[in-house]
């Protein structure tokens, strides 16, 4: 309990105790009931079963959300000119005779807390600010939204969610909301970003309850916290549209392993776990890229163009023979194959609008069926009924020289090693992107080429495995399982060293996988119409089971349905999303998208194929050569004209003495956006410090970087490098310095590109990251040292942008370290 004075501080401690005391108490009552339904062993009648999972499922998610709400459970209230008074929270709550006590932050009446102004009070006479530490209210304050309102706050009275404190009557209210925001902006980083629920600004909260149902795209400068509100608009979808996102999950996609290392805590502490977070490298299904391709590299693997080579790829491996085929079939029969009716047979498989390897089987039915009427007209004179018929059609299937001429015709590709080819076969890349790339393009994709995939165990990636026939399925099904594998490896000539897939292949592989479809397909089709028909009685059942229990209308039978099939599967709504590239998504959440590539933007609106989605970014911060100017230029070829642009215009983050010094840096970039607003000053201006004559940069940098850390004690600092920088600085720091780095990162220098990028995700738990600027993109810093800014504008990214991110990373105080001269557009610094 608070001991202080303020009476006000006393009255909310009161009515926060009623409310643990009641979150406690439903706690305990969810988790009896949970205990009770878990011992209840899964024996007896189907529907006791049934009912005991829905239960058990269904209290399992309510404790977790109740647990989830322990920290912070309450941060304001809102009292309305009639006299009641609506308590705000993370999660809403009753009490024993179901009045609300606590409203859920997400819940339509919440929205008065954090849209009503002086100008638009909303019916609200004053909005309540609870600061509290674990279950102790600690401070107050209140924004007043009518005049005189500062005697007749809430008493107690019964109309709405939440009664309860008293009048505060004659007291004075000399702290505002903008306190609590301050406070939040301004306490030490903690290396994970947190919920802003308590402190949320109306522009914010519009954007997080806009319509979902087509893009939205936040735009908005550094710090604006368009991250957050992408974070916290997820939240408030799962919480809106529950029924639909929990059966379908929600992708969030972030830039890099660190990035989500960072925001991986917030939604967790809203209570919501449906979601599936993944870097563009973790996009195609077993395959796990780090690595990145030179940057000319990338942005080619990345252009719109990459669609159609990849098509001509696939269309190139179906062939027409120059010649006749001869075909010897049980040693001595003579089988012809001319262009005409190979060219018959490749019109109807394109016809038939199939994906290459779906298409293949129409291709050999069409073929087969012509061999067999060559093999009866032989045999017979053409006289043979239909088993016989179908005798001498699996006779020429099964004969190796039959199937390796209609392999060579047609063969089963898999998206490695189709992609695997194009990039080591000259003659293959050039008959694909002849007219589409120059050759110094062409020249750039074969110096790219990885010679094996970088997981085994991706279907995708591995060659085609012999499986036994599935007996169920037409004789083609059959056939295809017991394929030979995928062509072979290129040629020792061209083989390299095995290098893992890039993150740039990734968004080729899922357009070959798209093209190409299942190798496995007959046997996929019957997989899945089994897996349907399940469904479908699964689904029946639960039907009937609902009607007995009398709660038809109360539970969805889908839903029931799916928790029926136990937890395993249930548990896994998202994590099937993840493994499945067919999986669509209910809702698609991209940060950084200012970065998505064309190629990506693909393969992200396959996931979610009712674009419904929120994409944030900033084009000024867009590092990637030739980004375009506005988001028309990027949407409009994926989604036409269904998105609209929200635009966020304060910066929470970075203080106005630094923002002062990227605003020259974003005029320079020629962009059109205006810097945003910073919300604070730090009071500290930032820094430059030039290495002295025959000094080591490395050396300076520690020296700064120890220096930084004396002045802001707890809090994090990042040392921004160039590239080639970063391993020199990272091994002095872990030489004269370790404790700041962290016992992990310390004892990985020198370390590999993998291990880098693990590393990374560890760097934001160490006092001090030694970060790329590509690693710092959408984190923040107490301290930023930036090294060598000179060399960040000769790199080959856009420089200004880079240097622009760079700048905007820090929460309180920012040096520039250099050896080369300053360059001009940080002419402030110099001065
Ligand atoms: N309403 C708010 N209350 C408290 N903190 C806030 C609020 N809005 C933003 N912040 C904080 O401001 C910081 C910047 O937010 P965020 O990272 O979401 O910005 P951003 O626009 O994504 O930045 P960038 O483009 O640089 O990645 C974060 O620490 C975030 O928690």
């Amino acid at each position: 309990m608070s001991s202080t004075r303020d009476p006000r501080l006393a009255r909310e401690q009161a009515y926060l105790d009623l409310l643990y005391a009641r979150l406690d108490e439903v706690s305990e009552i969810t988790r009896r009931q949970l205990r009770q339904v878990l011992l209840e062993a899964g024996t007896g009648t189907p529907q006791a079963v049934v009912e005991r999972d829905v239960f058990a499922a269904t209290h399992a998610e309510r404790l977790a959300r109740l647990e989830a709400a322990e920290g912070r459970l309450c941060f304001g209230a809102m009292d309305r000119s009639d006299g009641t008074r609506t308590y705000i929270g993370r999660i809403g709550l009753s009490d024993a005779e179901q009045e609300p006590i606590l409203v859920d932050w997400r819940a339509p009446v919440a929205t008065a807390f954090y849209q009503a102004t002086l100008a638009d009070p909303r019916g609200l006479t004053r909005r309540r600010h609870l600061r509290t530490k674990g279950r102790e209210v600690t401070g107050v304050a209140d924004d007043l939204l009518a005049v005189g309102s500062g005697g007749s706050g809430g008493s107690g009275g019964s109309g709405g969610a939440g009664r309860g404190a008293a009048t505060d009557a004659g007291e004075a209210d000399v702290a505002t909301g903008d306190v609590m925001l301050l406070e939040a902006l301004s306490a030490p980083r903690t290396g994970r970003m947190g919920d802003i629920i308590a402190t949320l600004q109306a522009e914010q909260d519009r954007i997080i309850r806009a319509d979902a149902r087509s893009v939205l795209v936040v735009d908005g400068g550094p710090g604006t916290g368009k991250t957050a509100v992408a974070l916290h608009r997820a939240a408030y979808l799962l919480y809106t549209e529950r029924a639909r996102l929990e059966r379908s999950g929600v992708l969030v996609v972030g830039p890099s392993p660190v990035f989500l290392r960072y925001i991986e805590q917030v939604l967790p502490s809203l209570g919501e776990t449906g979601v599936v977070f993944a870097t563009p490298g973790r996009l195609f299904p077993g395959v796990k890229a780090t690595a990145n391709d030179p940057v000319p590299v990338a942005t080619l693997k990345g252009d719109h163009r990459m669609a159609e080579v990849l098509a001509a790829a696939v269309r190139d491996h179906q062939r027409l023979p120059r010649r006749p085929i001869e075909i010897i079939h049980d040693s001595d029969r003579v089988l012809r194959l001319d262009q005409d009716t190979v060219a018959r047979a490749r019109t109807r498989a394109r016809r038939s609008r199939r994906p290459h390897n779906g298409a293949r089987l129409v291709f050999l039915r069409e073929l087969l069926g012509e061999l067999t009427s060559q093999v009866i007209r032989q045999i017979s004179g053409g006289l043979l009924d239909e088993d016989e018929r179908a005798d001498v059609r699996d006779g020429l299937w099964a004969d190796p020289a039959v199937r390796g001429a209609l392999d060579a015709l047609w063969p089963r590709l898999t998206p490695a090693g189709l992609l695997e080819r194009l990039y080591a076969d000259p003659a293959l890349l050039a008959r694909a992107a002849g007219r589409l790339l120059s050759p110094a393009e062409q020249a750039l994709l074969r110096g790219a080429a990885p010679t094996r995939p970088s997981s085994p165990r991706s279907s995708a990636a591995r060659p085609v495995a012999a499986r036994p026939p599935d007996g169920g399925e037409d004789l083609f099904s059959a056939l295809e399982a017991a394929e030979r594998p995928a062509p072979p490896p290129p040629s020792p000539a061209t083989r390299r060293e095995p290098r893992a897939w890039t993150v740039a292949d990734v968004p080729l592989l899922d357009e070959l996988a798209e093209l190409l479809g299942d190798p496995d397909e007959g046997s996929r089709a019957a997989a899945e119409a089994a897996a349907a028909r399940e469904r479908a009685a699964q689904r029946r059942y639960a039907e009937d089971v609902l009607d007995m229990l009398g709660l038809t209308g109360q539970l969805d039978a889908e839903t029931v349905a799916d928790r029926w099939r136990g937890p395993r599967r249930r548990a896994s709504a998202a994590e099937h999303g993840a493994a499945d590239r067919e999986w669509a998504f209910g809702h698609l959440i991209v940060d950084e998208a200012q970065e998505v590539s064309p190629m990506l933007w693909r393969l992200l609106w396959r996931r979610c194929p009712a674009r419904s989605a929120t994409l944030v970014g900033d084009l000024a911060q867009a590092a990637r050569p030739g980004a375009p100017a506005t988001w028309a230029e990027i949407l409009t070829p994926h989604v036409g004209d269904r998105f609209r642009v929200e635009r966020l215009t304060v910066n929470y983050r970075t203080p106005r003495e630094i923002m002062d010094v990227a605003a020259d840096v974003l005029a320079a970039t020629g962009s059109a956006a205006a810097a945003p607003e910073s919300v604070r000053s730090a009071g500290e201006e930032p820094l430059a410090v030039r290495v002295s004559s025959g000094g080591a940069l490395a050396d300076t940098v520690v020296a700064e970087t120890i220096r930084t850390a004396g002045m802001i004690g707890e809090g994090r600092i990042a040392v921004i490098c160039p590239p080639q920088a970063s391993g020199p600085v990272r091994a002095a720091l872990a030489r004269v310095a370790p404790e700041l780095l962290g016992a992990t990162v310390a004892a990985r220098v020198p370390a590999g590109a993998d291990a880098r990028a693990e590393a990374a995700a560890d760097l934001l738990d160490a006092r001090v990251a030694v970060l790329t600027v590509a690693d710092s993109k959408g984190l923040e810093f107490d301290a930023v040292l930036l090294v060598e800014p000179a060399a960040l504008l000769a790199g080959p990214t856009r420089g200004l942008a880079d240097l622009y991110v760079a700048l905007t990373r820090a929460t309180r105080s920012l040096t520039v370290v250099h050896s080369d001269d300053l360059p001009s557009v940080l002419g402030r610094l110099a001065a």
